[in-house]
């Protein structure tokens, strides 16, 4: 199985908290991007000290309260599954902060994270505050919800972005990249991807791959894997029949989303 490719591994850590997924880089060769999955039970809390680092708490599905201690944040989240596409809540918290997760009702919930070294306030970012972007023509449709895109000045280093793609169609296609710190042109961004699938036995194709063909992998993603992406292009594809859902967090040296489209498939946005 690819290096690149997260099996969710369930650990139940305290009563009815459970990791689905814990990216770190002691366990991953990302050095900017942070992700976990926590399943929590009605009651449940998760609680987590934060050193120099940021994270954006995605209430992913059903509801939770959050707090970092000063500002308490109650009954967000919007959603029993991410396939009814409504925007979510999520909250950003800081470096050199804590905070807590309860769980209301039984909870799927994202911890996003990068580095960060000066302390912003504690932002809850409101489902109806997400920018929707119907991105793309032909069978390069999808639908985008901006969670925390370069333009909300809220964070530091982190940008968090879901995209739902229906059916027989591609999303991060025509295939971009960017891993080149050469801005204005290009970012440096790392990537990773949680995937959901409706219905949940599907798969989409993502292949992971550099201009040096250096990385080049091609992976049937099931529901609840993770894809990272320490550089190169990614699309996705999706069989017919089914609808993709994923979760992207980036982060890099600079804060800006800046891609660049491999140039042999960019004529595809020329399409009439
Ligand atoms: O770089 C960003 C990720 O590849 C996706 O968020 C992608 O932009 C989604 C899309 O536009 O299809």
């Amino acid at each position: 199985m690819s290096k690149l490719l997260r099996k969710p591994n369930l650990k139940e850590t305290s009563p009815g908290v459970t990791i689905v997924h814990e990216v770190t880089s002691e366990n991953s060769s990302l050095e900017y991007v942070g992700f976990k999955v926590i399943d929590l039970t009605p009651g449940s809390t998760y609680t987590e000290e934060l050193a120099k680092v940021e994270c954006c708490i995605v209430a992913l599905t059903g509801k939770i309260n959050v707090s970092d201690h000063e500002q308490a944040f109650k009954n967000i989240g919007t959603r029993e599954s991410v396939f009814e596409k409504k925007p979510t809540d999520s909250v950003y918290v800081s470096n050199d902060r804590s905070f807590e997760v309860e769980a209301v009702s039984q909870a799927r919930v994202a911890l996003c994270y990068s580095p960060s070294f000066k302390q912003l306030p504690t932002m809850l970012i409101k489902a109806e505050d997400n920018g929707i972007e119907n991105r793309g023509k032909y069978s390069n449709k999808r639908l985008v919800h901006n969670i925390l895109p370069d333009s909300n000045p809220s964070a530091n280093n982190l940008l968090v972005v879901e995209v739902f793609t229906e059916s027989g169609n591609w999303s991060s296609y025509p295939p971009h990249k960017h891993d080149q710190d050469n801005l204005p042109n290009e970012s440096f961004l790392e990537e990773s991807y949680y995937h959901e699938m409706n219905p949940r036995q599907g798969f989409v194709f993502q292949r992971v791959y550099t201009d040096d063909r250096s990385i080049d992998e091609t992976m049937a993603v099931e529901n609840g894997d993770v894809v990272l992406v320490p550089a190169g292009y990614h699309p996705v594809g999706v069989p017919d029949g089914y609808e993709s859902y994923y979760l992207n967090v980036m982060a890099g040296p600079t804060r800006i989303w800046k891609f660049h489209n491999e140039p042999a498939h960019e004529w595809i946005l020329n399409r009439k």
